[in-house]
């Protein structure tokens, strides 16, 4: 396995790949199994697999966990030596913004719904950041999770208006026995939030049944989200929403297949997680 922190490195390892095609997994690091099951599917696209791992701060807002986000580079690089990575590109923050960036990308509609209204400039963020990976690295594919599925689909349509050659390739979350999507920001978790926190997921697959045994007041299936979660824990519900998929337009009565999203606060942390429900389908993604 190649390492790089320097642009001018991986550019010269890559460089050296000339014929290759390249899959890039772009993460913030403290790597779990969500993100090597993204490395595994980045295996099935390419003949070079690269993970970056850079915890962009301009991603996170004031208020927010840049400094208690979770890090442990050299615990990273082992995870990646063991899963057969080619190359990990691990750049300072001096590195990837050496100046203050003048010019950044700003969103549209996409961001005026869930974290892009609870996390004003996070998408921007995480735009420029990918804008500036997919043209450091320069894959023919990259790959992302669909824990994060507003961030996936903003990026699909960041590679569309920007004429990105590259295939946008989503995964689905990968969750822990109980349940709870796996999360580098789980750690942040206390011993008994962690035991609370798997009614995060139960109360989106309770409401995937209620719409699939046919109730169709968005308003009703929420309330029993909410019941559940406050029943079973002691975060409070940041966000929840109910969106037609895959337009994402806001629903009042569930006619079709929606998407059910979900953000919880607990004291030091805050998880999102979502589920898509297929309303003919009783085959969903997830159980
Ligand atoms: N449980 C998971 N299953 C599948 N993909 C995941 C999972 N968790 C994260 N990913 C994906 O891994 C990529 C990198 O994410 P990131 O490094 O922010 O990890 P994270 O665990 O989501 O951390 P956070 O605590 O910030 O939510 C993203 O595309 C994200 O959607
Ligand atoms: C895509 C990403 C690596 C950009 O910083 C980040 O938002 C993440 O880890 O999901
Ligand atoms: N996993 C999304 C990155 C973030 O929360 O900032």
């Amino acid at each position: 396995m190649k390492t790089a922190s320097t642009i001018k490195e991986v550019r010269s390892i890559l460089g050296a790949a000339e014929g290759q095609t390249i899959a890039l997994v772009p993460t913030m690091g403290y790597l779990h199994e969500g993100h090597m099951a993204l490395v595994e599917a980045a295996r099935h696209k390419g003949d070079i697999v690269v993970v970056s791992i850079f915890v962009n701060p301009l991603q996170f807002g004031p208020d927010e966990d840049l400094d208690n986000y979770p890090r442990d580079i050299e615990r990273d690089l082992e995870i990646c030596r063991r899963h057969n990575v080619d190359v990990v590109f691990h750049p300072s923050e001096t590195e990837m913004y050496p100046k203050r960036p003048e010019l950044l990308l700003s969103l549209e509609t996409m961001a005026s719904i869930l974290d892009g209204v609870r996390r004003p400039g996070h998408f921007e963020g995480v735009v420029t950041v990918v804008n500036k990976l997919f043209n450091i690295i320069r894959p023919d594919y990259a790959v992302f999770g669909e824990k994060d599925r507003q961030q996936l689909m903003i990026i699909k349509r960041m590679t569309e208006d920007f004429n990105h050659d590259i295939k946008i390739i989503g995964v689905p979350t990968e969750r822990e026995s109980d349940g709870l999507a796996k999360s580098s920001r789980n750690v942040n978790l206390s011993e008994a939030e962690r035991k609370e926190a798997a009614a995060i997921n139960q109360a989106l697959l309770l409401g995937r049944d209620l719409i699939q045994e046919g109730t169709t007041d968005a308003k009703a299936v929420k309330s029993h989200i909410e019941a559940h979660i406050m029943d079973h824990t002691s975060g409070t519900i940041d966000d929840l929403q109910i969106f037609t998929h895959p337009d994402l337009n806001p629903v009042q009565i569930i006619a079709g297949d929606a998407i059910i999203f979900i953000a919880v606060k607990f004291e030091r942390t805050r998880l999102i997680d979502n589920v898509m429900v297929m309303k003919n389908d009783q085959n969903n993604d997830e159980r």
